[in-house]
């Protein structure tokens, strides 16, 4: 039996990109990380050496940079999505190209209650996410997040789940509910506005999250789920990953102690993972 290459693709990861637009004296940046790779009939690098097809990774990255100064950072998406079409322009052989951009959020410093105009400080919240997937034919968008830490004191249960003889849980009618949620979601239409897209999503998330009693992480992930899909025709599908991130109530009894859910410690590992995908029935 003979053998033969599969599945290859390459390109350039984590070229960290940062756009300052100084056209004003108000400042503004957009700090990213880009991940080129092209995909498609680089059969001959591999099998006979012959780079002559090959777009340099190096060439890739300086694309990167170029496109952040010739094309502008509007978005994470728009920008991933002029990048993906340049890269298929440059290498013929490619059929396929999937950029990946992490977005770092800075804030403007606030000085006596205004924002500085070119200091910011970072924001220590979620990475900001967005893929863009191009064909000769297609392109398909992901925007997203990662490491969103979320997390409630209260309006959480879990119980009534099935037991067997290693079942050692206690049922909890109220306990803290704590995730670092990643969220992507595959856009069937472009929004006019990226920004105000992404910040929608990301406060319908939030908002669900804290007003939806939750009878399980699971639950919670439906509900937010739902309500993006409800609320947003031009999403078609949004999918979470979810750790649990368990807080256990410590028993302070040999301390002569009461502890009515108020002191918890929070366990690194292992952590329950919780991971769904909502979408749309099939017309
Ligand atoms: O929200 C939860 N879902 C589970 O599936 C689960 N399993 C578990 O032990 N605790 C929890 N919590």
């Amino acid at each position: 039996m003979g053998i033969v290459l599969g599945a290859n693709q390459y390109g350039k990861a984590e070229t960290r990109v940062v756009r300052i637009v100084r056209d004003t004296p108000r400042h503004t940046i957009r700090d990213l990380n880009v991940s080129t790779a092209l995909r498609g009939d680089f059969a001959a690098a591999h099998v006979d050496g012959d780079q002559a097809a090959v777009l340099p990774t190096d060439t890739q990255k300086n694309t990167a940079f170029a496109y952040a100064k010739r094309h502008g950072v509007s978005s994470p998406e728009d920008y991933a999505l002029a990048l993906s079409e340049r890269l298929l322009e440059a290498a013929p052989a490619a059929t396929g190209a999937r950029v990946a951009v992490d977005e770092y959020a800075w804030e403007r410093i606030q000085v006596d209650g205004t924002g500085h105009d070119h200091a910011f400080v970072r924001r220590g919240q979620e990475v900001r996410t967005a893929t863009v997937g191009r064909t000769r034919e297609a392109v398909a968008v992901e925007s997203g997040f990662r490491d969103l830490v979320v997390l409630k004191s209260t309006g959480s249960e879990f119980k009534g789940f099935l037991r067997d003889e290693y079942t050692t849980l206690a049922e909890a009618d109220d306990r803290i509910l704590a995730t670092s949620l990643d969220a992507t979601w595959r856009h069937r239409a472009d929004p006019e506005d990226w920004d105000a897209s992404y910040a929608a999503v990301r406060a319908l998330v939030m908002a669900t999250f804290a007003t939806t009693y939750s009878r399980a992480l699971q639950e919670t992930l439906y509900a937010m789920g739902r309500a993006v899909l409800e609320a947003h025709d031009d999403l078609a599908e949004i999918s979470f990953s979810a750790p649990n991130k368990h807080h256990f109530l410590v028993d302070l009894a040999p301390f002569g102690l009461d502890n009515p859910g108020e002191v918890f410690v929070a366990a690194d590992r292992p952590y329950g993972l919780i991971e769904a995908t909502v979408t749309r029935e099939e017309p």
